[in-house]
């Protein structure tokens, strides 16, 4: 499990190691050990972008603050292994004396931004615009050299964060350092987890950080290999109900699909035993013989819980089945036009006496919030839990986006699959449906609904994989009939992680 903290724990865990070395007479020593580190991952990218280090040119950007101090310090190893390294300073009067001395002392060559640069396109560019301290997007002049240099195809090299992107909320601004790597040091930060796919690749540098824990503002990413350990597997006196029950009210005359869709992701999911309610039997029949049909949520048999909202419909009677199903006191995914159920009338969740899992998208989000706060979307998601746990709703949330976030209030997890082909219609309800069927299997849980959810986001990332890269090569687009098919591969690949 990969942890990024805020930057005030980071600091924090910081002064120690940075005291010592000002006591000790070397105050650049941490700044050093990081900036060997850049200038490692930099040779690292060279030798796989263009066979070698020697001869290379490198162009770092320096800011004003102790993350400009890095780069230089970086450009002077780089120097020394051979490299033509030239420095851009964005705000000459504020730039890092030693470490600008360092390289210049390496060789390297100097220049305030906009004045005789080396015109030609240097083969990487490492970014020390802004670290830690950076706030809102990249200001003139680099947001025009970036965009430049972006444009020509450069890869960048972030020091510990993408310039222009909040360390803390992980917010990515409009003007802002898109990185093919980012080398951070001692321990992620909150960015590297919320905001991964403009980081790129992270790489921790060990810099003589102490290990740091847990605390409210943590951001958690699973590992793969955990989930699947966890992942239901019946013992031998297992039956279909030990395993749980899951019922799920989904589909409509509109949206047969969803019904089919959700259903069959549950089936999938864990080997216990499927209720449905909707008008869609017949399809969900067609394709899933072993699903239980029941006319109506009053009729459905027993489930341990409920995944309601795909395609159900959002008029009185969708209202009134969410209600009777929240009466039952089973934890109960809302998804979809559930969502948009509780937008209008919030009311209807003082019926949850048990967990409750909501799954929005960002429109269903904004529907449920009131379209507030959209920067902060790790933050956001945190108020509105916390809102409606004082509320007495036992609620968690998983919000989807290429970043799914998953917060109880407590604990915010994220989890990025790397890709963003399950970006499709349709792959929101197999995703209630595996979330339901783990939650009905009450999967590593004391009546908490966090794990479950951000297993099955996980398994449910991992199925977009297998089945985009179905074709072999770089991957293909995919539908969610091809996300189902291939959770089961993405389940047995997770148990086998
Ligand atoms: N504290 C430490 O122990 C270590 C810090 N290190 C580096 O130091 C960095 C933090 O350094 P600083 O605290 O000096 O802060 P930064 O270098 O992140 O920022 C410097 C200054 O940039 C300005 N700024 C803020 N937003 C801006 C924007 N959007 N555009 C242009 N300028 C902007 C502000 O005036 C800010 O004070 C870390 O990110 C890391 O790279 C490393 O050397 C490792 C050790």
């Amino acid at each position: 499990m990969l942890r990024a903290h805020p930057v005030e724990a980071i600091r924090a865990a910081e002064r120690p190691l940075i005291e010592a070395a000002a006591a000790a007479g070397d105050p650049d020593a941490v700044m050093r050990r990081a900036a060997s580190g850049v200038a490692h991952h930099t040779a690292a990218l060279l030798r796989r972008r263009t066979g070698g280090v020697y001869g290379r040119s490198v162009m770092l950007l320096v800011g004003s603050g102790d993350n400009g101090g890095d780069a230089l310090y970086s450009g002077a190893v780089l120097r020394g292994r051979g490299c033509r390294v030239e420095a851009v300073l964005l705000d000459p009067e504020r730039v890092h004396g030693r470490a600008l001395q360092a390289l210049r002392g390496a060789g390297g060559r100097v220049a305030a931004a906009g004045t005789g640069t080396d015109s030609s396109t240097p083969d990487v560019v490492i970014d020390g615009v802004v670290g830690l301290a950076g706030s809102g997007p990249l200001r003139e002049p680099a947001a025009a050299t970036v965009a430049a240099l972006a444009g020509a195809g450069v890869p960048f090299v972030a020091v510990d964060l993408p310039s222009g992107v909040d360390a803390d909320t992980g917010t990515v601004h409009e003007a802002h350092v898109r990185a093919d790597v980012t080398v951070t040091f001692g321990a992620l930060r909150r960015a590297h987890l919320l905001a991964s796919p403009t980081c790129g690749r992270v790489e921790v540098v060990d810099i003589g950080l102490a290990d740091m824990g847990s605390e409210p503002l943590t951001v958690l990413r699973p590992d793969p290999a955990e989930v699947g350990r966890a992942w239901p597997v019946p013992g031998p006196d297992d039956d279909k109900y030990t395993q749980g029950v899951v019922a799920v009210r989904a589909g409509s005359a509109r949206f047969p699909g969803a019904a089919v869709l959700c259903a069959s992701a549950a089936v999938a999911a864990t080997s216990g035993m499927v209720r449905y309610v909707g008008s869609g039997s017949t399809d969900v029949l067609a394709g899933r013989p072993e699903v239980v049909c029941h006319p109506s949520v009053a009729e459905a048999g027993t489930a341990q819980a409920w995944v309601v909202g795909p395609g159900a419909g959002t008029g009185t009677e969708a209202v009134a089945d969410i209600d009777a199903i929240l009466a039952r006191g089973r934890p109960t995914v809302l998804d979809a036009d559930a969502l948009t159920c509780v937008a209008g009338h919030p009311v209807v969740l003082r019926s949850a006496s048990a967990p409750v899992l909501l799954t929005p998208h960002a429109g269903e989000f904004d529907r449920l919030t009131g379209g507030r706060d959209r920067t902060d979307r790790s933050g956001a998601l945190r108020r509105y839990v916390a809102d409606l746990r004082d509320r007495g709703i036992p609620a968690t949330v998983l919000l989807k986006g290429r970043v799914t976030l998953v917060d109880d209030g407590e604990t915010t997890w994220s989890i990025d699959p790397g890709s963003s082909w399950a970006a499709t219609a349709g792959s929101g309800d197999v995703l209630s449906g595996v979330a339901g069927a783990l939650l009905a299997n009450g999967l590593g849980c004391g009546g908490e609904v966090a794990w479950p959810a951000v297993a099955a986001a996980v398994a449910h990332g991992e199925a977009a994989r297998v089945a985009a890269g179905r074709t072999g090569g770089a991957g293909a687009p995919i539908g969610a009939g091809d996300l189902l098919r291939a959770l089961p591969s993405a389940i047995s690949a997770l148990r086998g992680a």
